[in-house]
């Protein structure tokens, strides 16, 4: 936090929570948050004036305040970087130079003499109080204008300034009413029309306004107007509207309107299903006593319409909510059904919103518009000042943390400490609950609720190993299909059933190689192969965005014996065509869903039908719920396995489990093929089975023996640098003064990172496992912070970055 100076003209405004600006060097305008009054003065630096506060009613409530010292404390970050993460960018203000006749300048008796374009800039000032950089450049018709303005400022003819403006924009739309006075009086309207007597079209044009507003019966219709898209239907001509407005008989006006739709809620919550009663019941009882509570549900079992009937109680008893989702992914569908029940009395927040759409969100909060929201894991940010209860549904998700930049936080964790801020009680579901949670949940530190049952008639899927190796051995895989998943796809379009197939790798083949040399395409900037997409014809990379055209020939050796190596989304899809050349095929992949549409489009052409086969990432593994779906393909269940780190077996439990959990869910029993060379691992024995608990077991026995989460809590510190050697010796440098720390503690490394180079900068890596008891945590961090901060005063290691990640994921 920092110390700024508070003006004596501003000190009756200043209210805590409120944006305020200050001015930064001669050009930058930062906003700030005002979190604390006090009267010390900083020792380190000479505070800043506040140039002007922006709120009379503050952006930010104290328990925000309160919630963001906390998540920098843990984080290890500064209290700016969560407020950053935390205002939506439309909060923050930007500023904008502007150029402005100086008064005292006395053109005629000029002391040096001006150029022919400085005239021009001057003689636009004498009609224009202000001007812009861009407006200089119209003016002049050249695209560099600042030494022109710089020669003006040095003779004193102009001044240049800041003018700052609230980035947010309130959405303005045009409507269309009949005149006031015409609205009132029927002897006035029945004139008019024998005035249009003759005119159809102006006349059929106010007939139709008459009958959607009838004026006379509903006045405060008429106050609303309607805008011009609705008044006009197909037919109308647009000049005969324009002619009734220029005739008096229409007025047009301009109202603020909220760019978020309004929806009517449709349904009442459902009636719970016996087994699900019973779950809602075992909450409420537990809540009374724990905070935290796990809601253990298997896939298909009906958790959002418990959460639909717990949210409804909480909002009635004059709570807030909040409904935690990992990926926008999986909003779509659940958000349509939420709103069927709640309307637009539930907001919705997430990355594919537009900065103005955040703000409104905020703001509605803010104001009491929404008491409910749902979304990603910023909405945890949003000014909340009663919250009762918070949802953190499919908890498992590893999304739900920010991996970068700073605040790197993990959701989940945030939002328990946040409801804990608001006395406030947090449901966590998931069918594959997170180690973390269940070894909370069994050490009874966490609630715990059971739901064994799917809803209604249907039942979890059968599953089946199909050996790859086996496959091709006896010449039976085709495109890299085995038999067995073959068949069942046929069976199931056969039957007009849907299919899902999962392959955890985008683009078209992970990457390509040279035939004859064993060259492979590598970044230039980082230490990973390049991803081969044959639709843009690129090989790109998947940590810069660095891309490159494809080579005809391999750039080492010189051959043309290039191939493709592996399986991406993109290839399966093509594969499947193939093989099923009647199927309508689909994916869904972050090529395909870059624009903000991109999912709901394709969830709705699955889901109405217009899809037989549906591709995909692990987007399309959790929250899905469409009917028709009977077979889930795994294409390559090794490659689940296949994660370098200690969450693995894990992770792959969760993800075979969550997409296998989209098969039928209705009436017809699914099928789940799962493609392998090694059909005998035991994970798939315990999959199959449904035993999360032996699996959980059998892992923490390993947990416990090797040092891991949750028996310790790690620190992972990533020391970057553009040169390799001083990342090194940096790395080393930090790796020899934590070892110093007096705390019970494991320090691992310093390595190479996995990816040894990212962006053209190289990484070394360290882990810490502290102790969980007493002050080990808080007294490392703060001692890690010193040491950071010493070597950094080193000329050496002057450039070196340093990135602490608590709970790394
Ligand atoms: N009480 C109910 N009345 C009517 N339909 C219900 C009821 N409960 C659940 N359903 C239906 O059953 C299906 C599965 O429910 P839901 O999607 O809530 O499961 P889930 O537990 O969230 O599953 P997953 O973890 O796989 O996402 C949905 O289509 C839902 O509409
Ligand atoms: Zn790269």
């Amino acid at each position: 936090m920092f110390t700024y100076k508070i003006p004596r003209n501003l000190s009756s405004e200043i209210q805590i929570g409120a944006r305020v600006i200050v001015q930064f060097g001669r050009k930058k305008i930062l906003t700030g948050i005002i979190g604390k009054v006090h009267n010390k003065a900083p020792q380190a630096y000479e505070a800043k004036p506040i140039l002007e506060v922006l709120d009379e009613r503050p952006s930010v409530n104290p328990l925000q305040i309160r919630f963001w010292a906390w998540m920098a404390d843990y984080y290890c970050c500064h209290i700016g970087e969560v407020m950053h993460a935390a205002l939506p960018s439309g909060l923050r203000l930007s500023s904008e130079s502007k150029i402005q006749a100086n008064p005292d300048f006395d053109r005629e008796n000029a002391a040096y003499p001006l150029d022919e374009r400085e005239e021009k800039i001057l003689d636009a000032l004498e009609n224009q109080k202000e001007l812009t950089y861009e407006d200089c450049e119209k003016i002049l018709g050249i695209k560099t204008v600042t030494p022109i303005l710089k020669s003006l400022v040095a003779k004193e003819a102009i001044l240049i300034f800041e003018k700052v403006q609230e980035k947010y924009t309130p959405k303005v739309e045009t409507r269309i009413r009949l005149r006031e006075d015409l609205a009132k009086d029927k002897n006035a309207l029945e004139a008019i029309f024998e005035q249009l007597l003759g005119k159809e079209k102006q006349e059929s044009i106010l007939l139709k306004y008459l009958r959607d507003v009838p004026v006379f019966q509903k006045p405060e219709l008429n106050e609303k107007g309607l805008d011009k898209a609705t008044i006009l239907e197909e037919g109308d001509s647009e000049s005969s509207l324009k002619t009734l407005i220029k005739n008096g008989i229409f007025e047009s006006f301009k109202v603020t309107v909220n760019r978020l739709q309004e929806v009517e809620p449709e349904r009442v919550p459902a009636q719970l299903s016996p087994s699900q009663q019973e779950a809602m019941s075992q909450i409420k009882a537990q809540f009374e006593e724990k905070q935290t509570l796990l809601l253990h549900g298997i896939t298909g079992s009906g958790k959002t319409e418990i959460y639909i009937q717990l949210i409804q109680e909480v909002l009635e008893s004059g709570s807030q909510v909040l409904l935690l989702l990992p990926e926008i992914a999986l909003t779509t569908q659940i958000v349509s059904r939420l709103q069927e029940v709640f309307g637009s009395s539930m907001g919705v927040y997430h990355s594919k919103y537009s900065d103005n759409e955040r703000v409104e969100v905020w703001n509605g909060v803010l104001r009491g518009r929404f008491s409910f929201v749902v979304g990603v894991r910023s909405s945890i940010f949003l000014p909340f000042d009663s919250l009762g209860l918070i949802i953190v549904d499919e908890e498992h998700e590893s999304s739900y943390k920010q991996f970068d930049p700073a605040p790197r936080f993990q959701a989940r964790d945030a939002a328990i400490m946040l409801a804990y801020f608001h006395q406030a009680k947090t449901l966590l579901g998931s069918a594959t609950p997170s180690f973390e949670s269940f070894y909370n949940a069994s050490q009874g530190k966490y609630g715990y609720v059971e739901l064994k049952y799917r809803y209604g008639e249907s039942e979890l899927p059968d599953y089946f190993l199909a050996d790859l190796g086996a496959d091709r051995r006896k010449n039976l895989l085709k495109l890299d299909s085995t038999r067995l998943l073959r068949e069942k796809i046929q069976e199931a379009l056969d039957k007009n059933e849907q299919v899902l197939i999962f392959q955890n790798r985008r683009g078209y083949a992970p990457y390509i190689q040279c035939e004859d040399c064993g060259w492979t395409g590598e970044c230039v900037q980082c230490d990973v192969s390049l991803t081969y997409h044959q639709f843009t014809e690129e090989l790109r990379c998947h940590y810069c965005g660095y891309k490159e055209k494809i080579p005809t020939s391999c750039p080492a050796c010189g051959s043309t014996q290039l191939s493709t190596k592996g399986m991406g989304t993109e290839r399966i899809e093509e594969s499947l065509s193939l093989l099923f050349p009647e199927a309508r095929m689909g994916r869904m992949d972050l090529d395909t869903t870059r624009n903000k549409y991109g999912y709901q489009r394709i969830l709705d052409e699955f889901g109405s039908g217009q899809l037989d086969i549906l591709v995909g990432t692990q987007m399309i593994t959790k929250g899905l719920d469409f009917g028709r779906v009977t077979v889930v393909g795994i294409w390559d269940g090794d490659r689940i396995l296949n994660f370098p780190d200690f969450r693995a077996g894990e992770r792959a439990f969760q993800q075979i489990t969550q997409v296998a959990g989209r098969a039928g869910r209705r009436s017809e029993k699914g099928k789940v093929i799962i493609q392998t060379r090694n059909p005998d691992q035991d994970i798939f024995t315990k999959v199959i089975a449904g035993d999360y608990d032996s699996f959980f077991q059998q892992e923490m026995v390993e947990r416990r023996n090797f040092f891991y989460p949750p028996y310790v809590k790690l620190v992972k510190i990533t020391t970057r640098h553009a040169d390799f050697k001083t990342a090194e010796k940096a790395a080393i440098a930090l790796h020899r003064e934590m070892a110093q720390i007096a705390v019970k503690k494991i320090v691992l490394g310093p390595e190479k990172a996995l990816i040894g180079r990212i962006k053209n900068q190289y990484q070394f890596e360290s882990l810490i496992k502290l102790d969980r008891s007493g002050a080990t945590q808080t007294t490392f961090k703060e001692k890690l912070a010193e040491i950071t901060e010493e070597l950094q005063a080193r000329p050496e290691f002057r450039s070196v970055r340093w990135i602490v990640d608590v709970d790394p994921s």
